[in-house]
C-alpha cells in the first residue's frame, strides 16, 4: 500500500504540489489527470525521490521513504516515462536488465528474465535481444522501456505519459496489455496520462489535479457521472462521457434473460461494443453468448447519469 501524505514540493515560494493526499492499495491501477503543469510527474518522481519533498511523507507498506537510501528506494521501484528513456549504448537485453544486475541476480537468471519480458511484449528475443535502441521503432523502444521497468518484479511501477508515442493502434494493444501483466503480477501501479480515455480504460482509481491540487480520487464511473468540480467535468469532457461509461461494463453484467436474432455479441465485449453493434445491425437487441441478451433499453440506462 502506498501512503502519501500532505505532500508538498515547493519552487521558489510556488507550491507545484499542494498538500496532496493519497491511498493506493496494493494490486491497485491509480490514474493521475490533469492539465500541463499541474505537477502531476514531480508528485509521481517524490514517490521514487528523484524529486526530494518539501514537507509531508510517502509511506510504502507503513515505511517511510525517507529512511531509505534513495538509491536503494528506486531499485525496487520501476519507473518507465515518455520517450522510454533507453541507455543509448547498452543493447535492448543490457537496458532491461539493468535493475537485476544492480541487485547481483545470478547471470543465469537474469537471461531468464530479459527473455521472458521480451516474449511477454511480443519482440523475439532471437530478433531483440542484441538490437541498439536506435534500431528499434519507436513502439519497440516504449515496450523495451517498460519491460525494464518490470525486470526486477517491483511490487510498484510508476509510469510517466509510458504511451504518448504510440499509435492509437498499437496504443490499444500496450493498455490492454499492461492491464493483464499488472492484474497478473498483482503489481500495484501509478501511471500518469493526458488521454482521458486511457484514464477511464486504465484505472481502478482516477485522482484529478489542477495547480499543484488534488481535486478528486475517484472510480472511473463516479469521475463520470459526478465531477466534484467544474474543472474536472471540462477535463473529463462531456461530449462522449456516456460512451465513456459504457466502455466501462462488460456485456455480461448487462445481460437481462431472453432471446434476440442475429449473431451473439461475446460477454467481455463492453457496453460500447454493443451499442455500436445494436446500431451497425439495426438491432434492438442483441443475444449475449452463454445466454442471454442485451437490449438498447439497458444500454441507454447504463449510459446515462443516475
Ligand atoms: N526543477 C524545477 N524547477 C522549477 N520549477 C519546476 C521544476 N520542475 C517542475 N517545475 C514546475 O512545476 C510545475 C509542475 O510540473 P510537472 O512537470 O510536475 O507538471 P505535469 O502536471 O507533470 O505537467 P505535464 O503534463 O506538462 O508533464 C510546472 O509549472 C513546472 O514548470
Amino acid at each position: 500500500m502506498i501512503e502519501i501524505r500532505n505532500l508538498t514540493r515547493l519552487y521558489g515560494r510556488t507550491a507545484v504540489v499542494d498538500d496532496v493526499s493519497l491511498t493506493v492499495d496494493s494490486g491497485q491501477l491509480l490514474v493521475l489527470v490533469g492539465t500541463s503543469g499541474s505537477g502531476k510527474t514531480t508528485l509521481l518522481r517524490m514517490i521514487n525521490r528523484l524529486v526530494e519533498p518539501s514537507a509531508g511523507r510517502v509511506l510504502i507498506d507503513g515505511v517511510d521513504t525517507a529512511t531509505l537510501p534513495a538509491h536503494l528506494l528506486r531499485r525496487r521501484i520501476g519507473y518507465a516515462i515518455q520517450g522510454h528513456g533507453l541507455f543509448p549504448h547498452r543493447t535492448v537485453a543490457q537496458n532491461i536488465a539493468t535493475v537485476p544486475r544492480l541487485l547481483g541476480w545470478p547471470r543465469a537468471q537474469i537471461d531468464a528474465r530479459v527473455d521472458e519480458l521480451l516474449h511477454l511484449f511480443q519482440l523475439d528475443p532471437a530478433v531483440f535481444r542484441d538490437r541498439m535502441p536506435h534500431q528499434l521503432s519507436g513502439g519497440q523502444a516504449q515496450r523495451v522501456g517498460v519491460a525494464r521497468a518490470l525486470a526486477a518484479k517491483p511490487d510498484l511501477l510508476l509510469m510517466d505519459e509510458p504511451f504518448g508515442a504510440l499509435d492509437p493502434l498499437i496504443r490499444a494493444k500496450a493498455q490492454a496489455d499492461l492491464k493483464e501483466i499488472q492484474r497478473r503480477l498483482g503489481t500495484t501501479l501509478i501511471l500518469v496520462t493526458h488521454d482521458m480515455a486511457e484514464a477511464v480504460a486504465l484505472g481502478d482509481r482516477i485522482a484529478v489535479m489542477d495547480k499543484g491540487r488534488l481535486l478528486q480520487d475517484d472510480t472511473p464511473a463516479t469521475i463520470l457521472t459526478d465531477p466534484a468540480t467544474p474543472f474536472v467535468r471540462d477535463l473529463i469532457g462531456t461530449s462522449d462521457r456516456a460512451l465513456r461509461l459504457l466502455s466501462l461494463t462488460p456485456v455480461a453484467a448487462l445481460a437481462t434473460p431472453g432471446e434476440a436474432p442475429g449473431p451473439a455479441i461475446a460477454p467481455d465485449a463492453s457496453g460500447r461494443d454493443a451499442l455500436a453493434e445494436c446500431l451497425w445491425s439495426g438491432r434492438a437487441a442483441l443475444p449475449v453468448e452463454g445466454g442471454g441478451i442485451v437490449t438498447l433499453d439497458t444500454l441507454r440506462a447504463q449510459a446515462s447519469q443516475r
